[in-house]
């Protein structure tokens, strides 16, 4: 179980890449036991249209869990070179229930390790605003709702007419990333126009901060903008604890 009680603070102010302190179990556990469907070549994968189908926006019996994908112009009208499973985490009942089979047991530890890596690192952060205590009957409302995203970006074949994703930054207080060893995040440095590319490193975890962080430090944690790029010679896959 991960444990962030050795956690360097000086560092995080908006996003960054923090190696080892103790996460490392979370992210050792990460990519390499999520379902071998989502690290697939394309071609492979359109035997699964059947359960993307029955996820999609259109016919998903749940808004809490959604196939996204731009690879069904019909469906999604995005033009983004991914597809991404992202369920809602509302109950176990529902995640047995509804969530695709393929993902929910990994999808839930993920979850369930993320949480306690951030509510760690939440409280570290109120901390370092003066925050002493968090009141138990508002953390709730601190740690957000739950939702898992587990993006794959399939090998492109025109990587400059595209992107893997748009530049945006998140909603959530803190997100947690684990991306595999491709690349292809970038973030766009603070009061600038420059794009940073963020490296993959084995056994790390990126944390990003939200914008729900943002406004709730009255702007001292910056919500940062960042943008995935279409790879032309490799699939990609990442996988995220986001608090929305
Ligand atoms: O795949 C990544 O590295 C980042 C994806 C992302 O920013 C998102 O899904 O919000
Ligand atoms: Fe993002």
């Amino acid at each position: 179980m991960p444990t962030t009680a050795s956690i360097d603070l000086s560092n995080i102010t908006h996003f960054v890449v923090n190696e080892g302190h103790g996460v490392k179990g979370l992210s050792e556990m990460g990519l390499q036991e999520l379902p071998k469907q989502y690290i697939q070549p394309i071609e492979e994968r359109i035997t699964t249209a059947e359960e993307k189908n029955k996820h999609s926006k259109e016919n998903s019996s749940t808004n809490n869990v959604r196939y996204g994908t731009s690879f069904a112009p019909k469906a999604e009208k995005a033009l983004e070179w991914k597809d991404d499973p992202e369920p809602f985490y509302v109950s176990d009942e529902e995640a047995a229930a509804l969530w695709p089979s393929v993902l929910r047991d990994e999808a839930l530890k993920f979850l369930r390790n993320s949480e306690i890596v951030i509510k760690k690192l939440l409280g570290a952060l109120m901390e370092k605003l003066n925050v002493k205590e968090i009141d138990q009957t508002k953390e709730s409302l601190l740690m957000g709702s739950k939702r898992i995203n587990v993006n794959y970006y399939p090998k492109c074949p025109n990587p400059e007419l595209t992107v893997g994703v748009g530049r945006h930054s998140d909603v959530s207080t803190l997100t947690i990333l684990l991306q595999d060893n491709i690349g292809g995040l970038y973030v766009k440095k603070f009061d600038s126009d420059m794009w940073v590319h963020v490296p993959p490193i084995h056994g790390a975890l990126v944390i990003n901060i939200g914008d729900a962080l943002q406004i709730m430090s009255n702007g001292r944690y910056k919500s940062i903008e960042h943008r995935v790029m279409a790879n032309g010679n490799n699939n990609r896959i990442s996988a995220l604890f986001v608090n929305p």
